[in-house]
This record gives structure tokens, C-alpha cells and sequence, in this order.
């Protein structure tokens, strides 16, 4: 039997890195988790412990500091292409990068009913996200969101699914539905806006959450997806993650009071979990987007 080494890759996790830029008076604040993953042949080290190839991850947390510095972080795709290019181009032995990137939301908190120059508050949970990956001269990048908490208050049935010994659930057509939508797109072809393709796209899974009758929450993840598909050229493929919330109605009738979908227990687990692709039949071969 000979036992090898598989694939493996290293980087630092989740730095935490926050900025300031400086338009006079006013401040402009970007809030970033970072971590960076290099590949190559790495052999050496996991096999002997010799590290003359391995960039250390402290020096990978300290170039995500410094590019901070040299030049505005501006998007974060943008960002993440240049930190792996740079690692991919300045060590020989490394021949793949993976930067994934959380960007966290601050909104000016209101003064006198208008927005602070130097003063934040989180705005939500939300996160905007990319993963760029570099493989020699090539690059992949896949977007999206996280946590977007959403819930319609009616416009959602569910029924018609099987029953054996063990079904309990009422069929229904007419419930609360809600979920937290994860969302990632991987981007095909160049030039592209990524501010305004992430902009329209949660538009699009917003609107289209909103305003699609329900039968699933399986036919509303497809719905989404393909709305994103059908208005967005630059997206090949998307992937979405999206936990049933689900909200059951509360049995009053032991008080004698009727409940026509008014009070609901909020429940947090266990939770359905949905989770579905959708994308084009002639869509760009995703390469190591998602390795
Ligand atoms: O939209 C739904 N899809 C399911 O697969 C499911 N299963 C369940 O118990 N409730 C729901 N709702």
C-alpha cells in the first residue's frame, strides 16, 4: 500500500480588516473578512516539514493589510483579483490563489434627519460576498450574498406531497414563508460592473421572492434563479441556499379564540433546507470556480 498526498491548499482565515478613506470631512468605511488559500506543490513541507516554499500565512495577512494601504480596496472582486494575482505571480511555487471575501454593511446613522459624516450603524446581518480564484494566467470569480433575511406573509401554499404513516403536516394554501437567502453567482466573460451587477441581482431575488406565488419554496428558488439567468448575461450559473423558516400557526383554540393565520411561533429549528443550481445549458465550464 503507498500512501500520498491529496489536494491541499493554506492561507490565513477571516482577517479582519476595516477601513477608512477620508473625502474631506466625510468618511467612507469598508469592512471586510478576508482569507486568503494558496495551492501549488507543497509537498515538501507536509512531507518533511520543509518550508523553504511556503509563503507563511502571517506574511498572507500582511499583504491583505498592506494592499489596503497602496491603493483603493474598491470592490470587493476587485480586491480579491489582486491579492491572488499577486500571490500566484510572485512565488514560483505557487500556482493557485483563493481569495473569499465577506463584506459587512454600515449605514451613517441619521443626525437631525441627516446622514453622519464619521458615525455608522450595522445595518443588518447581511453580507455581500465574492471567492476569486487565480490558476496560473486565469481567473474565476464567484459572487453573492448571504443572510438575507426575507418573509411573505401570505402568496405561499404547500400541498399535493405525499403521505404515509409518518405525515403530519396539513396541507396548506396559505402560509407565512420566509427564509435566509444564500446566494452565488459565478461570473462568465470580461468587463464587467460588479456594483452594479450585485445591485441588480438583489433586486431581482428580492422582487421575485416578493411577487411569485408560492406552491414551494423549491418552485421559488427556481424562480429566482432563473429570473437572475434571464436579465443577467454576465451570470453563467447560480447557487441557492435557502432554509425553510417556517412559522406555525398557534392553536388558540384552548382559550376559545380562533387563529386565521394572525399569531405564529417563529420556530428556529430543525428547519427544511432548499437548496438548488440553476444555469444555462451553454454556460462557460466553471473550471476550479467551486474547488
Ligand atoms: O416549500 C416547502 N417545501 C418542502 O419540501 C417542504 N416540506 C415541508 O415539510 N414543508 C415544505 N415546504
Amino acid at each position: 500500500m503507498a500512501i500520498k498526498l491529496g489536494p491541499n491548499q493554506y492561507g490565513k482565515a477571516e482577517v479582519r480588516l476595516v477601513t477608512v478613506t477620508r473625502a474631506g470631512d466625510v468618511h467612507h468605511l469598508k469592512d471586510l473578512t478576508v482569507s486568503t488559500a494558496l495551492r501549488g506543490d507543497l509537498a515538501k513541507t507536509h512531507l518533511t516539514g520543509d518550508n523553504s516554499d511556503v509563503v507563511a500565512t502571517d506574511t498572507q495577512k500582511n499583504t491583505v493589510y498592506a494592499f489596503a494601504k497602496e491603493s483603493p480596496v474598491g470592490e470587493i472582486e476587485d480586491f480579491g483579483l489582486r491579492l491572488a494575482r499577486h500571490f500566484v505571480g510572485r512565488f514560483g511555487q505557487i500556482t493557485g490563489a483563493r481569495i473569499t471575501i465577506d463584506e459587512h454593511a454600515w449605514d451613517r446613522i441619521a443626525v437631525g434627519g441627516r446622514p453622519h459624516d464619521h458615525a455608522f450603524s450595522r445595518s443588518s446581518e447581511e453580507k455581500r460576498t465574492t471567492v476569486v480564484t487565480v490558476e496560473n494566467d486565469r481567473a474565476w470569480v464567484v459572487s453573492g450574498l448571504r443572510d438575507l433575511v426575507v418573509l411573505k406573509s401570505t402568496g405561499s401554499e404547500f400541498h399535493g406531497f405525499p403521505r404515509d404513516e409518518y405525515t403530519t403536516l396539513a396541507e396548506t394554501d396559505d402560509r407565512i414563508l420566509a427564509t435566509a437567502v444564500t446566494a452565488q453567482w459565478r461570473y462568465q466573460g470580461s468587463g464587467i460592473d460588479w456594483r452594479k451587477s450585485f445591485a441588480e441581482i438583489r433586486r431581482i431575488l428580492l422582487e421575485t421572492f416578493a411577487t411569485k406565488h408560492s406552491l414551494s419554496l423549491q418552485q421559488t428558488l427556481y424562480a429566482m434563479g432563473e429570473a437572475v439567468l434571464e436579465a443577467r448575461g454576465e451570470v453563467a450559473e447560480i447557487r441557492l441556499s435557502m432554509p425553510n423558516k417556517h412559522h406555525f400557526v398557534v392553536d388558540l383554540s384552548p382559550f376559545g379564540l380562533t387563529n386565521d393565520n394572525e399569531v405564529f411561533h417563529a420556530a428556529d429549528r430543525p428547519y427544511g433546507l432548499i437548496e438548488g443550481t440553476v444555469l444555462r445549458d451553454d454556460a462557460e465550464d466553471p473550471g476550479p470556480a467551486w474547488r
